[in-house]
C-alpha cells in the first residue's frame, strides 16, 4: 500500500477527525510527499499540528460548503479521502439543511474541485445509515452517494477516479454508546438502553481505515465498497460492558428508540447484493452503467434487474452475530476498553 504513496500528496477533508488521526499515524513516516489536514477546526488543527509537529503534515482552514477553500487546497493533490460530514443521527433529524449543505453540497465541492485540479483517486467515506436511509443524516448520506456516482460517469476522458465507502458503527468513536455506557456506569448511574434486541455492525476505527485504503487501491469509477462486519445487540453489547468493567449487576433501564433509528442497518440492499461482487472480507459493488436510454433494456432485458427482486440485503440482522465472549473480545481490542478494564482513565476517539 504504502507504494502508492510515494511522494505523492493526500488531502484529508474533515482531517482532523479519528479518521485522519489513524491515516497520519500510519503513513506520516513513509515516503509519502504530503499530507493535507482541511477542517473546519481551528483548535484542533493546532492541537495536531503540535502533537505531529511533521513538516510532510500541512494545515487548511476551510469548509467543504465554501468551493474557495476546497479549490485553494486542492492544487497539487494527487489523492484525496473525503472524511469531512456531519454525522450525527440526532442533530442532523433536527437541522436537515445542514446535513444537506456539508453532506451533499460539501462532496459536490469536493468532487468538482478535485476533478479540476487532475487528481487520481477520490474516496468519499459513507455510512451504512445511507441504505434504506430513515433519517436526515442517512438520507443526506444516500445523496452523497448518488453525487459520487453520477460524478464518476463523466471522468473517461480524465485521469480521476472516484469511488466510495460504507461503513457501520466505529466502535468507541466519540458521542457513541459504548463511552457513554462506561461513564454511565463509572459515573454509579443506571445504562440507558434504547431497545435491547437492537443490532448495530461492530467495527474498529483500524477496520474503518483498512476499508478506505482497500477501496483506494481497487476501486473503479462509481464503486462502492463494504466491509464484512460482525454485528452485536445491544443487550449482548450492555453486557460485554459490564463483565468488562467487573460490574454484571449494574442497574439497566430501557429508554426507548431515539428520533430517526432502525432496529438494525443494512450495509447492502437487495438491490445491490444482486450485483455484488464478493470480495472476501470486502463487497464491491458497480454502479450501474446503463444510461438513461432505457429502450433497448426492454427490448434486451438483464438478468441483474430480474434477480434483483430476490434474496437478501447484508444487515445487521443476517450477518455473523456476536455472543457476549465474542464482543467482550472485540471490546477489549480498543485501547480505550483495555484502560476502562485495568480501571484507568481513558478517552473516546475523536
Ligand atoms: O443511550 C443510548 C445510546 C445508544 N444506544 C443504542 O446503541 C446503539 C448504537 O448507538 P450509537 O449512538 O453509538 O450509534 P448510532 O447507530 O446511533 O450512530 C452512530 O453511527 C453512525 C454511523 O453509522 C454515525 O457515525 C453516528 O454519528 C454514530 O452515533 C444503537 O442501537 C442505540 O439505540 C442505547 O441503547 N442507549
Amino acid at each position: 500500500m504504502e507504494k502508492f504513496f510515494f511522494k505523492k500528496t493526500l488531502l484529508i477533508t474533515g482531517g482532523t477527525g479519528s479518521f485522519g488521526n489513524v491515516v497520519l499515524k500510519r503513513f506520516i513516516s513513509t515516503d509519502i510527499g504530503e499530507i493535507r489536514i482541511f477542517s473546519r477546526d481551528e483548535k484542533k488543527q493546532d492541537d495536531m499540528r503540535k502533537r505531529y509537529n511533521h513538516p510532510k503534515l500541512k494545515f487548511y482552514i476551510g469548509d467543504v460548503r465554501d468551493s474557495r477553500s476546497v479549490g485553494a487546497a486542492m492544487r497539487g493533490v494527487d489523492y484525496v479521502f473525503h472524511a469531512a460530514a456531519l454525522k450525527q443521527v440526532p442533530s442532523c433529524e433536527f437541522h436537515p439543511m445542514q446535513a444537506v449543505r456539508t453532506n451533499v453540497l460539501g462532496t459536490e465541492n469536493v468532487l468538482e474541485a478535485a476533478i479540476a485540479a487532475g487528481v487520481k483517486r477520490v474516496v468519499c467515506l459513507s455510512t451504512d445509515k445511507a441504505v434504506y436511509p430513515i433519517n436526515a443524516m442517512g438520507i443526506s448520506k444516500a445523496m452523497m452517494e448518488k453525487v459520487m456516482v453520477a460524478a464518476s460517469r463523466n471522468l473517461e476522458s480524465t485521469n480521476t477516479i472516484i469511488c466510495g465507502t460504507r461503513y457501520g458503527n466505529v466502535m468507541a468513536s466519540r458521542g457513541s454508546v459504548i463511552p457513554l455506557f462506561v461513564e454511565q456506569v463509572l459515573a454509579g448511574k443506571a445504562i440507558t438502553v434504547t431497545d435491547p434486541s437492537m443490532t448495530r455492525f461492530m467495527m474498529t476505527l483500524e477496520d474503518a481505515v483498512e476499508l478506505v485504503l482497500h477501496a483506494f487501491e481497487h476501486g473503479n469509477n462509481g464503486d462502492i465498497f463494504v466491509q464484512k462486519a460482525p454485528a452485536a445487540t445491544v443487550q449482548v453489547l450492555t453486557q460485554a460492558i459490564l463483565e468488562v468493567m467487573r460490574k454484571p449487576d449494574h442497574e439497566v433501564r430501557e429508554i426507548g428508540t431515539r428520533h430517526g433509528e432502525k432496529l438494525y442497518e443494512a450495509l447492502l440492499s437487495r438491490e445491490e447484493m444482486a450485483c455484488a461482487e464478493d470480495q472476501g472480507d470486502y463487497y464491491r459493488v458497480p454502479p450501474d452503467g446503463r444510461d438513461l436510454n432505457y429502450a433497448k433494456y426492454v427490448e434486451e432485458g438483464e438478468e441483474r434487474i430480474t434477480r434483483s427482486t430476490h434474496g437478501e440485503d447484508y444487515n445487521s440482522h443476517n450477518t455473523t452475530r456476536l455472543d457476549v465472549e465474542g464482543m467482550k473480545k472485540l471490546l477489549l481490542k480498543l485501547d480505550f476498553m483495555q484502560r476502562i478494564a485495568r480501571g484507568e482513565p481513558a478517552l473516546a476517539q475523536e
